[in-house]
């Protein structure tokens, strides 16, 4: 047998590395004879420009440019070996397939990479056909689908390895999919500054998401900690893998939730040898789409406003916007509008008749255009087709006085007064309020981008091939109405109906699913980022029946009772001085709101001034001591969260429950919560 004990294996490995350092080397000596050549060429370039004929001189500059492509490649693959020379692989896996009598070996790494003199294959990319039965089966019957067709066979071995700076820290010999001490060790290290790659330890359901290539639309649903936000950015490189071709990180588009979960998540492609793919915000999409018509509130002002104030008719008008049926009614609207609001007739415009008959034909025979394109181009045939006695065309003149006219004949035409006549005609003016300088509420800013792309037309993100959206219970069926019309293309959709920041307007994958009836659904069940007394904890807050913790264990999540605020504030001094001198590298002090944030941030910065407080304009997320609003947390994750003011006066509402269940689960080796007076009521036994 190949490489039988592990002896054989370290020697194996130190013949890789040996291999690999070679590849590095020669790589390292193209890249610098490539940059010398490129900066000959441009010294050429420069010294002879006046002799130069100008196709000479652009065939010069196309040379320069193709060679510092190559050169962009070759450093591309550098830094490939660099890594792997680092750490070359992490698993093993055994294939017979059914022809044969022997198996072969294959080892698994973040990269591929071959033998260039004999071009044989030493390490398998991860994203490989034949690296999934690392991931889907353990010793026995196996299968994977490769380009020419399904391969049938038996996985005779695994094992999986711990690699770094060159040196096998340990191998496991695992019958199983994933060996749980493996994903145990992975799991129990400290955070690190930046989320980073899972392709060690990447389980069997997980596997399925990352390699599905059916979904149009693939919606996940995952517990806190199910590995979801991974789980995407890994399918993201795996289709970048399998689609090279015709799918580049320029295709991509993820929206986040905020700069700070961006930065948070930027590392892994780079990680797994991919650029970094594009990213937005829901606000940066509806600044776009409403350019033109008029401001808007940010999302967290309104998460701010519904956490500081006890404005019910606020709630209810989010609430409103929130629903299925309130897109069902304003398309129903839209669909009336067309013909209501429309009113031709009979006008002269110097000397050219406009007929009220033919321009209802017209406006009908256009019908698959929105509105106002449609009545210009109207305008223009009218215009194009008119002649006066003398058989001439109408003067441009003319032409504009017509295009107004015609313009005139729809009642609306800004997206703004046609959203107000909506709220009137159906009864409910009271539900639309403009604030001050002409700012609609957050819960506005979708329906109006709708109603102005049902005027003016949407214009897709052509660019983009496949949008992911993380957080998805944050955003309401109208906003994935504008999605669908900005975003005629593949999706990946994830989140936690649990994890909601406004209780008014969130949705759930059964809601989401009604909006994309096609969609091919997910759950992931499994929880690795807390302990299991953390995830138990948590479990007090909202109950997952279906949840399965991982099996790590730690300290019980403690709840500290505390005499009085300065009583509180010793406590977490205390806390803070204990996380500095142990191994963890993170610490969250997580908030309800943000100018709870503010304040604790206030009362510690003297003695700790390099604390980092996070708030909505922050870009970075850096470890060390975080204090942090728990919307902001969400998707982070911390060695150590301490949860300041878990009183009954501070989390007594749903929504404040939702936010302690964010700010727990953001923990994964430590919780501590802190208060005053009264338990909050959702933590009392
Ligand atoms: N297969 C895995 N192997 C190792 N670590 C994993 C695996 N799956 C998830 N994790 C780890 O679990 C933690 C949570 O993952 P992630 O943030 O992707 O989950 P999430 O479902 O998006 O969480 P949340 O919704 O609570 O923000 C991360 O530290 C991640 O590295």
């Amino acid at each position: 047998m190949f490489n039988e004990s592990e002896a054989d294996e370290k020697r194996y490995l130190q013949w890789l590395l040996a291999r690999l350092q070679r590849a590095l080397n020669r790589m390292e000596e193209r890249l610098s004879a490539a940059s010398r050549d490129v900066l000959d060429a441009k010294r050429y370039l420069w010294q002879n420009a006046a002799m130069l004929d100008p196709a000479e001189r652009a065939a010069q500059r196309v040379e320069v440019s193709s060679m510092i492509d190559i050169g962009e490649k070759n450093a591309a693959t550098r830094d490939k070996l660099r890594k792997l020379a680092q750490s070359p692989f992490f698993g093993r896996v055994d294939f017979r397939t059914e022809d044969r009598t022997d198996a072969e070996a294959y080892y698994i790494g973040v990269h591929s990479f071959a033998d260039e003199a004999s071009q044989e294959n030493l390490i398998y990319d991860w994203r490989t056909p034949v690296a999934s039965l690392f991931y889907d089966y353990g010793v026995g019957p196996a299968a994977f689908s490769a380009p020419m067709g399904r391969v049938e066979g038996e996985v005779t071995r695994k094992r999986q390895y711990k690699i770094a700076s060159g040196e096998m820290a340990y191998m496991i010999e695992s019958a199983i999919t994933i060996n749980d001490d493996v994903l145990q060790k992975e799991l129990s290290a400290a955070s690190d500054e930046k989320m980073k790659n899972i392709v060690a330890t990447i389980q069997q359901e997980q596997n399925a998401i990352i390699r599905n290539e059916s979904a149009n639309e693939l919606l996940i649903q995952g517990a806190a900690g199910s590995g979801k936000t991974s789980v995407a950015l890994h399918r993201v490189a795996f289709l970048l893998y399998r689609f090279k071709e015709r799918l580049s990180s320029r295709h991509i588009l993820i929206l986040s939730p905020n700069k700070v979960f961006a930065d948070y998540i930027s590392n892994v492609l780079p990680e797994l040898g991919e650029e970094p793919i594009l990213e937005m915000g829901m606000d940066d999409l509806a600044a776009q789409a409403l350019a033109g018509v008029c401001g808007f509130q940010r999302f967290h002002r309104q998460v701010a406003e519904l956490l500081e104030g006890e404005d019910d008719a606020l709630a209810a008008r989010i609430a409103h916007k929130a629903s299925i049926a309130f897109v069902r009614e304003l398309d129903a609207f839209l669909a009336q509008a067309e013909e209501v609001y429309f009113e031709a007739k009979d006008v002269v415009v110097d000397g050219v008749k406009l007929d009220r008959e033919d321009l209802i034909a017209r406006y009908r025979a256009l019908r698959s255009m929105p509105v106002l394109p449609r009545l210009d181009k109207m305008a223009a045939a009218i215009a194009g087709s008119a002649r006066d006695e003398e058989g001439d065309k109408p003067s441009a003149a003319t032409s504009r006085r017509i295009l107004a006219e015609v313009r005139k004949m729809f009642k609306y035409r800004d997206a703004l007064s046609l959203y107000g006549e909506f709220y009137r005609a159906t009864g409910k003016p009271g539900l639309f309020r403009l604030r001050s300088g002409k700012t609609a509420e957050y819960a506005d800013a979708f329906p109006l981008a709708y109603v102005k792309m049902y005027l003016e037309g949407a214009e897709p993100y052509a660019f983009v091939k496949h949008l992911l959206v993380d957080e998805m219970q944050d955003y309401t069926p109208i906003q994935y109405a504008v999605l669908a019309k900005l975003f005629p293309c593949k999706k990946t959709i994830l989140g936690d109906g649990n994890q909601s920041v406004n209780p008014y307007s969130s949705s759930s994958l059964a809601l989401i699913r009604q909006i994309f009836p096609r969609a091919e659904t997910v759950e992931l069940f499994k929880s690795y980022r807390s302990t299991l007394e953390i995830s138990r904890f948590a479990q007090r807050l909202k109950r997952n029946d279906k949840l399965i913790p991982i099996e790590r264990h730690g300290d019980e999540p403690s709840i500290v009772a505390c005499v009085d605020p300065a009583g509180e504030e010793a406590t977490i001094r205390g806390l803070i001085a204990a996380f500095e001198s142990s191994e963890q590298r993170s610490l969250g002090v997580v908030c309800k709101t943000q100018s709870q944030a503010d304040a604790w941030h206030a009362r510690l910065k003297d003695a700790w001034p390099e604390i980092d407080l996070l708030s909505f304009d922050s870009e970075r997320y850096r470890d060390g001591i975080c204090i942090a609003p728990a919307h902001l947390a969400k998707g982070l994750e911390f060695d150590m969260v301490v949860v300041p003011s878990a009183d009954a006066r501070v989390y007594r509402t749903e929504l404040d429950k939702s936010l302690l269940y964010i700010a727990c689960t953001r923990a994964m080796h430590k919780l501590t919560l802190t208060y005053c007076g009264e338990l909050t009521p959702f933590l009392a036994r």
